[in-house]
């Protein structure tokens, strides 16, 4: 093994083992730190549930992968964590940050979310979603880790005691060498860890190239995509041009939907609109102990076409639901019902499933029994199809934000 990554969620870890993968690298991504040993593969990507956890428990889950990776020969390491920098008031980004250098012995390291792809970008520290400011976005609702500060420096400052400093997009478009010097300067200050500004997946190449030396790279996905290549020229690893396919499957398909974003609220209205059987899941009902899964179940297995079930509503509901509920206890009851939902399905012949939300997500992967993921093709960027490691089943763990407005109906065309 040549990479071992550390994510802080499921979608975020199919994300960027998507982008080893593309690249031609060998990914294989296991769900949580197995007890064995590590696969054969160029890069693993240990998928944790660590990003919205009391920051204590995310630092040692992740020094918990670290190890286990450490084991498995890893030369680099990568914590991989939201393209929008998905954090709350205690981190997590911040404390795992220092937790990972301290156990690599190292005294610096990058931060970057940039994924131009999926309009992500990073200029003088402050990260853009599309043509707005992180603050500005529909990160500022978000019902688990509203951003509501678009400048990094400021936001990785607040949840790390050792210095952050800021790499200009001015010296990244002047290439690996100025890079590298910046990062030598940035490090003779006692700067332990530099938010570095990305526009375009060339920055992003310019980048990994830069970081190659370091034993630790923390960022988004688009960080990773650079990667293979530096690692080819230094034959470290030969990219393998079939590293994606995946096999056919057959049996039904089904959608389950536990996010709350716009791009998601956009999709499941696109899939309702176009007349397609849809069931909404209501956490009020739920917490008033209504058995939504198994009347759900019992609904989509009565349909003649996929059908989705979805508990995403717009962010005055999800306010309105949080106030009542308690924002942990409506996230668990939606996702233990979504979880159990997919657990139902699987049992009852659905083969392929795409589930939006990385909360969700992890919530299904676990009720599954899922260990260990292969990567497929990508739906749209960051999203791949997936399949459970010796099982006919392809899932599709699709990030809150990503994917186009006909995702879901796309996502089922694509495999069979
Ligand atoms: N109607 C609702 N009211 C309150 N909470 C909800 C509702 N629907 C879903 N939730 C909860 O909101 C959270 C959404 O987080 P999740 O990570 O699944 O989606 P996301 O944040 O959009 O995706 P990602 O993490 O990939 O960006 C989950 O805990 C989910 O259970
Ligand atoms: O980086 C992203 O935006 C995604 O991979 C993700 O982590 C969403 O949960």
């Amino acid at each position: 093994m040549i990479l071992g990554v550390i994510a802080d969620d499921f979608t975020g870890a199919t994300d960027v083992a998507s982008m080893l993968v593309r690249a031609g690298l060998k990914t294989v991504q296991v769900i949580g730190v197995p007890d064995g040993p590590a696969p054969e593969a160029d890069a693993v990507v240990v998928a944790l549930k660590s990003r919205t956890n009391p920051a204590g428990e995310a630092v040692r889950d992740s020094l918990t992968a670290l190890d286990w990776l450490k084991t498995g020969g890893a030369r680099q390491f990568y914590f991989k964590y939201c393209s929008t920098f998905d954090s709350t008031a205690e981190g997590n980004i911040g404390p795992v940050t220092e937790a990972l250098l301290q156990a690599l012995g190292s005294d610096f390291t990058i931060a970057c979310p940039a994924f131009p792809e999926n309009s992500r970008t990073v200029f003088r520290g402050h990260l853009f979603v599309g043509d707005q400011l992180l603050s500005d976005s529909g990160m500022r609702h978000h019902p688990l880790t509203p951003m509501t500060d678009a400048n990094l420096v400021n936001v990785l400052q607040s949840q790390m005691p050792g210095a952050v400093g800021l790499v200009r997009y001015d010296t990244v478009a002047q290439g690996t060498a100025a890079l590298q010097a910046r990062f030598a300067e940035l490090r003779a200050e006692g700067v332990k860890c530099a938010v570095v500004d990305a526009i375009s997946n060339d920055d992003l190449r310019t980048i990994a190239a830069a970081c190659v030396e370091l034993p630790l790279i923390t960022a988004g996905s688009g960080v990773a995509l650079g990667l293979p290549e530096v690692y080819a020229a230094r034959g470290w690893v030969t990219p393998d041009a079939r590293a994606a396919e995946l096999p056919a499957v057959g049996g039904a398909a089904a959608v389950l939907s536990g996010s709350c974003s716009q791009a998601t609220n956009g999709q499941v209205q696109h899939w309702i609109d176009a007349g397609r059987p849809a069931r909404r899941i209501d956490p009020r009902e739920l917490a008033a102990g209504r058995p939504l899964a198994a009347e759900a179940l019992a609904w989509v297995l009565a349909q003649s076409e996929p059908a989705l079930v979805y508990a995403t509503s717009n962010p005055d509901d999800v306010r309105a639901v949080q106030a009542e509920l308690g924002v942990e206890r409506a996230g668990q009851l939606v996702e233990q019902c979504l979880a159990q939902i997919a657990h139902g399905l699987t049992e009852n012949g659905v083969r392929r499933l795409v589930v939006a939300g990385g909360e969700t997500s992890g919530a299904v992967v676990q009720a599954l029994g899922v260990s260990q993921l292969r990567i497929g093709a990508a739906i749209d960027p960051g999203v791949p199809w997936t399949q459970v490691e010796g099982r006919p089943l392809l899932l599709a763990l699709k990030s809150g934000n990503f994917g186009t407005v006909d995702f879901f109906g796309k996502a089922l065309q694509q495999v069979h």
